[in-house]
């Protein structure tokens, strides 16, 4: 008899790989993980995708890998699709082959920002850029190719790791005088730790309400507000401009607004989720930059 469960992790040095290596390290759950990152396993290969999967009896694969420059997938598109599409095609259809139930991470980039309430699951794909054209591909390919998966999507990621909007700011913040930020982006920024709280209980309970989901953190902000909760947390003094997009020319667009409605997560996993300044302070905490 298999005495735990084991579960497959992909992108495992990014800022969510990172964020879940953290929080196995105090669970108490008897849950075989295996970490790797883009030099074990390229999902961008569908040989290499095989044999991993086929090297172990898995339950799970969650794919933290992902291209996620936003702007530079405009000038990149080629790269984009070959990661964010074809390589979740190939894992997807190596989690079919395997049994395998597959946890794909997605995003509100998927949406063109035109509703002006909350993005059901249920609701069409849009994208205005790259990254959100090619992670809606991803998406495609995971819903053509299998039956039991997770496709979660979420937004404004950040935590102590990797490259992310907070860490620019606490940068930013600390060198320069005075910072420009967009107030016309609306949307909410998704503490990484409680992303995976919310991977981990559905492995943990074995949820088999399989399908598309939204997750971010409770309330609304524009990243100018974003900005200037993470200065006044962190005690960073820095005079703060609120600007709109037009101002802060990118290569691509982003949303106007990408709110994410979360009520089919909270039904299915019977949880709350906690609002994005709570969360806030506790990976301010985390990164000990907290004055
Ligand atoms: N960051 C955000 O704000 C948001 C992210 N998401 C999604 O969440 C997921 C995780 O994001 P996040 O952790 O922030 O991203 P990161 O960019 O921090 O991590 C992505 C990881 O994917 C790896 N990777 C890239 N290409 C491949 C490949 N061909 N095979 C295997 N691994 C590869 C990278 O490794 P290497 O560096 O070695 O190339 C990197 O470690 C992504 O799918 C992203 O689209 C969704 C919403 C918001
Ligand atoms: C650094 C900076 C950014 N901005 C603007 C640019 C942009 O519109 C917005 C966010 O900036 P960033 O480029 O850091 O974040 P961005 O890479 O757009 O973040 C996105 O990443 C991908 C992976 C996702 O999936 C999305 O959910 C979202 O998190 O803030 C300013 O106005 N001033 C600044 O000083």
């Amino acid at each position: 008899m298999k005495q735990s469960k084991r579960v497959l992790v992909t992108g495992g040095s990014g800022q969510l790989g990172s964020t879940l290596k953290k929080a196995i390290q105090s669970t108490t759950e008897t849950i075989d993980f295996v970490f790797t990152d883009s030099k074990d396993l390229d999902i961008s290969n569908l040989e290499s995708v095989m044999e991993y999967l086929n090297k172990a009896d898995f339950d799970y694969c969650i794919n933290c890998a992902g291209y996620t420059q936003v702007d530079k997938a405009e000038e990149d598109e080629e790269k984009a699709l070959f990661i964010n599409e074809h390589g979740v095609k190939n894992l997807a259809k190596a989690c079919h082959s395997y049994n395998t139930i597959l946890i794909h991470i997605s995003t509100d980039f998927v949406f063109d920002g035109r509703k002006s309430s909350p993005y059901l699951e249920t609701d069409r794909p849009s994208p205005l850029g790259i990254y959100g054209l090619s992670k809606y591909k991803g998406e495609q390919e995971v819903v053509r190719n299998m039956d039991r998966y997770f496709i979660i999507r979420t937004s404004w990621l950040y935590s102590e790791y990797g490259h992310n909007f907070f860490k620019s700011m606490l940068k930013y913040g600390r060198e320069r005088d005075q910072l420009s930020v967009v107030f016309d982006q609306i949307g909410t920024p998704t503490s990484a730790h409680d992303l995976v709280t919310a991977i981990l209980k559905i492995i943990v309970e074995e949820i088999d309400n399989y399908g598309i989901y939204h997750f971010s953190n409770e309330g609304v902000a524009s990243w100018y507000d974003f900005a200037q909760a993470i200065f006044d947390i962190n005690g960073i003094q820095v005079d703060l401009k609120p600007i709109r997009s037009k101002e802060y020319p990118t290569p691509a667009e982003r949303p106007s607004y990408s709110l994410l409605d979360k009520s089919k997560i909270k039904k299915v996993l019977k949880t709350q989720i906690p609002h994005w300044r709570k969360s806030l302070e506790e990976v301010s905490k985390n990164m000990g930059s907290v004055k």
